[in-house]
């Protein structure tokens, strides 16, 4: 067990992320796994068909953006890498709601959302360069917003926070404030479930702990 896991470490020579979000970035580093990490970022195209579920939406996401990466990377990926993508949405009365276009649009997202329910959906996909394996999996959180006064919804896009982040919140900043409880993982709404992640690195011998 031991043996076939330190051999295993060692044919898959990185971790690459392909991913430009810092949140990302931060919360893979706080894992200080043993194996390099590089940050990759692709450009994707994120459109998808209207009839696929949210699930389905992440987790393709989450593998276009990895094999995206795969192919910038193929040159120089002698020793072989693992490379993981992920996808965040809100999603509210089935609809999904991504990052807004400007500042009215995440205005008129908060007070859709504020005082309700929602879900944020966020997929992970893992691609062994090697082996050329993929998997691809999903967790879903449900948060309860508060009711908010419409010029606290004003005051708090003007920090701009909202503004990179899908349903126009970001719950690791000041948006903890207007969240009034969760049920599932939190780091599915910053954009990366860890425990998710680290059961994905297990199946390719990355131990987290
Ligand atoms: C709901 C919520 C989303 N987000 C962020 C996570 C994601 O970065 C972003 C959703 O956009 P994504 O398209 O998932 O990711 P991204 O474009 O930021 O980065 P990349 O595709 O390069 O990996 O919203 C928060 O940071 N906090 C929150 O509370």
């Amino acid at each position: 067990m031991g043996q076939s896991r330190i051999h295993s470490t060692e044919h898959l020579r990185q971790l690459v992320l392909a991913s430009s979000s810092p949140r990302r970035r931060e919360l893979v580093a706080s894992l200080g796994l043993s194996l390099p990490v590089l940050i990759l970022p692709s450009d994707t195209d994120e459109g998808t068909p209207p009839d696929w579920q949210p699930s389905e939406v992440v987790e393709q996401l989450g593998l276009r953006k990895a094999r995206a990466t795969a192919r910038l990377l193929a040159a120089e990926d002698r020793a072989g890498s693992l490379i993981v993508g992920a996808d965040t949405i809100v999603v509210l009365d089935g609809e999904i709601l991504g990052k807004p276009q400007d500042r009215a649009d995440a205005i008129a997202t908060l007070t859709r959302l504020q005082g309700r329910r929602h879900r944020v959906y966020t997929g992970v996909a893992c691609v062994d360069t090697r082996s050329g394996r993929e998997l691809a999996a999903h967790r879903m959180t449900e948060v309860l917003m508060k009711p908010l006064d419409p010029m606290i919804i004003e005051r708090y896009v003007d920090t701009g926070e909202p503004m990179d982040k899908a349903g126009s919140y970001g719950i690791q900043g000041r948006g903890s404030v207007l969240v009034e409880r969760i049920e599932g993982c939190y780091f599915t709404v910053v954009g990366l479930p860890l425990a998710l992640l680290s059961d994905m690195l297990a199946e390719f011998e990355i131990a987290v702990i």
